[in-house]
């Protein structure tokens, strides 16, 4: 084993109110009294990660893992779900908190949309952030014209060319299509402005139609062409073909956006940039339309373990949950429990044979370093699955020493208690000082001050039970 990689002891496990719903030292959230009764977790020392991993990212010319761009679209993709409202101030706070978190491009909604919305992109571009500002027009002059107007630094041109898109929604054939975009174009580079141009549907979309497209405003210039699994169909394999074939036609950049219907839009994206794209779209906790596109924070944990340094040099990572608190606060919504990175169980080690091994080293079951993102680990130590190890751990942590053996028997009753009833950090807290306390006094000690007769019974009964078994 290196040296440098040797675990570290564990300690300072106080608690600090998770079981309760409250917030931790770190501002994270976790889980509520009422939501999670029997949720009761300590937190650990941020002890540094193995960081060996035999599967590191494929590394080829192609890729780009190690070198992306983020095009940030909760402000214009995220106005599309369903319980988006964004007024002004809302709208810039979120620009602003992008900002710092280091995103390189923000994403508005066409001003085309809404007099507000005009008013809006004008107002963010001038709030002079680091990240460029771009806004979403359909391919037409009419939409061009005023986004022009905006202060933009880009103009994102988007139209379907899928045989659905085209027959069902804009109604124009392929040639349409193509001089529209190339007048859209040097319309939008003669004021000096990044232009991109996409394609909505390109997975039901013609392969060669799309090349010819792609390769034609290509040619005039374009800064950059999106490919965009529109209803969320694709699949990684596929992701790969596209956009590797792409890579060959084109010599732009190449943006992707990916919808999540099908579960796919991580893994998408990653494949988009091993196969040689060069920008995401992402949003704030994945929201957009319908259930939405690739999440800012699920990405950022794919990539962090393909390229840590990268991510970690680039991006504010411990500023996430802020952003995704405030974002899922605009749009009403509560962060799931299963979030990537900020879900409050996505650094929490239950089972016994887990705890055991995180309190030697976290690399065992962890890929990602809650530190990196400024979050607490935690190990679950009241349930019927967890182990002497654990209990091991709380108790010294508790300053309550005792044998292995001492330790073992101890579990044995945590069990049994959490056999009868969801057990709260606290309960597990009595019972090690109770059954120390019983140790020190040769005598037995009620585990639990506050059982009720029932409990009592079906403890009595579960350590007999335990007893015969052993
Ligand atoms: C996949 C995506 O997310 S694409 C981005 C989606 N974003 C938006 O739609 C922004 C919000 N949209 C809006 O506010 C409105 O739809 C507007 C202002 C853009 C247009 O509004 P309206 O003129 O009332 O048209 P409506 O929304 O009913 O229909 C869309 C129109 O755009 C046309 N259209 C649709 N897509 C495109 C496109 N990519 N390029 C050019 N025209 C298009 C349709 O043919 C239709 O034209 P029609 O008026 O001749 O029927
Ligand atoms: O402009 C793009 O590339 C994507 C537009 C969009 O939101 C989509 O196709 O889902
Ligand atoms: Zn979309």
């Amino acid at each position: 084993m290196c040296p440098s990689c040797e675990p570290e002891p564990v300690a300072n496990g106080a608690t600090n109110g998770h079981a309760n719903g409250q917030t931790n030292g770190n501002g994270t959230s976790s889980a509520t009294g009422s939501d999670h009764p029997g949720f009761t977790a300590i937190e650990t020392k941020s002890n540094p990660h193995h960081r060996s991993n035999p599967y590191q990212p494929v590394g080829d010319f192609l890729s780009n893992v190690n070198n992306f761009k983020i095009i940030e679209s909760t402000l214009r993709e995220g106005e599309q779900f369903a319980n988006a409202f964004f007024d002004t101030e809302t709208k810039i706070k979120i620009a602003l908190a992008l900002d710092d978190f280091g995103v390189d491009y923000i994403e508005l909604t066409s001003p085309a949309a809404s007099e507000q919305s005009r008013l809006d992109c004008e107002a963010i571009c001038k709030l002079g952030l680091k990240a460029k500002v771009l806004t979403h027009i359909r391919c037409h002059m009419d939409d061009a014209r005023i986004a022009v107007k905006t202060g933009v630094d880009g103009v994102d041109v988007v139209i379907g060319t899928s045989s659905y898109l085209m027959e069902h929604s804009h109604g124009k054939d392929m040639t349409y299509i193509t001089n529209t975009a190339i007048e859209v174009i040097n319309y939008v580079k003669s004021h000096n402005i990044e232009i991109r141009f996409s394609s909505e549907d390109s997975f039901r979309s013609n392969l060669v139609d799309l090349l010819s497209i792609y390769s034609t405003v290509d040619k005039i210039g374009v800064n950059r062409v999106g490919i965009a699994d529109t209803v969320g169909c694709a699949s990684p394999r596929q992701v790969y073909d596209l956009i590797r074939t792409l890579r060959g036609v084109v010599g732009c950049d190449i943006e992707t956006h990916f919808h999540n219907d099908t579960g796919c839009a991580i893994a998408n994206a990653y494949c988009a940039l091993e196969a040689g794209a060069t920008h995401i779209d992402t949003s704030v906790l994945g929201i957009g339309e319908r259930n939405g596109i690739t999440p800012l924070g699920g990405l950022m944990a794919r990539m962090i373990v393909a390229d840590r340094d990268y991510v970690m040099g680039k991006y504010k990572l411990h500023k996430l949950k802020e952003i995704e608190d405030l974002v899922a606060q605009a749009v009403e919504v509560n962060i799931p429990f299963n979030n990537y990175v900020t879900g409050f169980c996505a650094f929490t080690h239950k089972a016994g044979i887990h705890a055991k091994a995180i309190l030697n080293n976290p690399s065992t079951y962890e890929i990602i370093n809650p530190a990196d993102f400024g979050m607490t680990r935690y190990i679950h130590i009241a349930s019927r699955l967890t182990g002497w190890n654990a209990i091991k751990s709380r108790a010294t942590q508790l300053n309550l020493h005792m044998t292995d053996e001492q330790y073992k028997q101890c579990t044995v009753k945590i069990k049994a208690m959490a056999d009868v009833r969801p057990l709260a950090i606290d309960d597990t807290d009595s019972i090690i000082s109770a059954f120390h306390r019983g140790l020190k006094l040769g005598t037995d000690v009620p585990l639990l001050p506050d059982l009720t007769e029932e409990e009592q019974k079906l403890l009595d009964e579960k350590v007999k039970a335990d007893a015969i078994v052993a």
